[in-house]
């Protein structure tokens, strides 16, 4: 048996067996907050990708990343996060959103938009 199927024996000591549980129940809640946290902003960014494909605004503004970035990698300090996970944390959100405000623009906005 490889050493990864461990965690999937039946014969995990029932002690470590609850602790995997909890923290696992612990992990599903944050990641079900994660999730409504990023469809609450992408509400947001798409009003503003509305807005901005109304008054012909280019799709992406790269003075605002570089402030949110450099705020973003100071609050990940501060919290003991990888800075530079937390920047692309953000690259991978933006890149996104740049792709969702060009469709917008180009009238291709899926149905299903976030
Ligand atoms: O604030 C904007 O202008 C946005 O379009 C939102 C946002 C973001 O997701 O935070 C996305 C693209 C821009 O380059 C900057 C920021």
């Amino acid at each position: 048996m490889a050493a990864g199927d461990q965690a999937h024996n039946d014969n995990v000591d029932p002690e470590v067996r609850e602790q995997l549980l909890g923290a696992r129940r612990s992990i599903d809640n944050i990641d079900a907050a994660l999730i409504h946290l990023l469809a609450e902003r992408f509400k947001y960014t798409q009003q503003v990708g509305h807005l901005k494909a109304t008054k012909g605004l280019p799709a992406s503004d790269p003075n605002r990343e570089r402030d949110q970035i450099a705020r973003l990698k100071s609050l990940a300090e501060e919290s003991h996060l990888d800075p530079a996970f937390a920047e692309k944390w953000f690259n991978f959100v933006v890149a996104e959103v740049i792709h969702h405000h060009e469709q917008i623009a180009s009238g291709s906005e899926p149905d299903s938009a976030n």
